[in-house]
């Protein structure tokens, strides 16, 4: 697991990561979402060495990161690591030769990614002579190609179309299910919410929220919204509910707890029939606005 531990980050006057605590369980997708300049890259930065913490740490298993720990790790930096002006199979196998492979088992490696993004027939090509979404591809073999213990990619879905989305999200599930931790950032809530396990929302340099997907879709007060074939107004007034709409037999509430919930499905059941009554799952984006504003 990686561990981020109370790690601040200054710049001179500015405090771009304040006391940023969070990790990257095994086996778990997390996104790394938050508005620009939240502090996405800079922690990124920070995991993989390239900036140092002004306090803080990162544990790797339970103790500091070392640089013998990092050189597993894959790592598609936001600045992206590959060189625009040479063909990309060589280049590819040179990243998994600095990773420790032999020469021909990275040779094979590439060839084996590149085929399987669809790039075979293009391993003599240079870099920029792919389109930008072909170029994200081969960033992401680059990160992917030495068998990483962990993963850590800046923004791998940006430029991407939907099916490229889902196709990279496939080889990413791979490691996942292997027991690879991946943190990603990004700035598409809509994908971090369809393809993560855990999300971390940052906000200034400040993790605003963390958790699954389903735990900030229910943090905070959970409405709920009954549809009943008599009038709810006997709902008002009713000890441990509040009623924040209510036309007819429709209503939207809030029960104080359990038990005032049952209590008030069971009443709801008793005045004639219920139709339905369940909390209201709010869109992550509800959730994201209140703790980012
Ligand atoms: N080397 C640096 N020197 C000075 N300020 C920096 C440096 N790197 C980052 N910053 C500042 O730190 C803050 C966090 O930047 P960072 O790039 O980590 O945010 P981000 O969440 O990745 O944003 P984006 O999504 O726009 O890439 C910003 O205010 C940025 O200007």
């Amino acid at each position: 697991m990686l561990e981020i531990d109370s790690v601040t980050r200054r710049f001179g006057d500015l405090t771009a990561l304040d006391n940023v605590s969070f990790s990257v369980p095994e086996e778990a997708f997390t996104g790394f979402v938050g508005g620009n300049g939240a502090g996405k890259t800079t922690t990124m930065r920070i995991v993989m060495g390239v900036l140092a913490p002004t306090y803080g740490e990162v544990r790797w298993n339970g103790s500091p990161i070392t640089r013998a720990d990092r050189a597993e790790f894959g790592y598609m930096p936001e600045e992206r690591g590959l060189y625009p002006k040479q063909p990309i199979l060589p280049q590819l196998a040179y990243l998994g030769e600095l990773h420790g492979m032999d020469a021909r088992s990275a040779r094979e490696a590439a060839l084996e990614l590149l085929t399987r993004f669809n790039l075979g027939e293009r391993t003599k090509d240079k870099l920029e002579k792919l389109s930008l979404g072909n170029q994200q591809r081969v960033q992401i073999a680059g990160a992917v190609i030495a068998d990483p213990k962990a993963l850590i990619l800046d923004e791998p879905f940006s430029g991407l179309d939907p099916e490229a989305v889902d196709e990279m999200f496939a080889v990413l599930t791979e490691f996942t299910k292997r027991g690879v931790p991946v943190l990603f950032s990004s700035h598409q809530l809509d994908l971090v919410e369809r393809l993560c396990d855990k999300i971390v929302i940052l906000r200034k340099g400040q993790v605003v929220a963390a958790g699954t997907v389903a735990e900030l879709r229910t943090a905070g007060e959970t409405q709920h919204r009954i549809q009943a074939g008599a009038d709810l107004g006997w709902l008002r007034g009713t000890p441990g509910v509040t009623v924040i709409d209510l036309d007819g037999p429709e209503a939207v509430v809030t029960f104080a707890d359990e038990q005032s919930a049952q209590a008030g499905l069971a009443e709801a059941m008793r005045r004639g029939p219920v139709h339905s009554f369940g909390p209201i799952v709010r869109p992550l984006s509800d959730y994201y606005r209140e703790v980012t504003r």
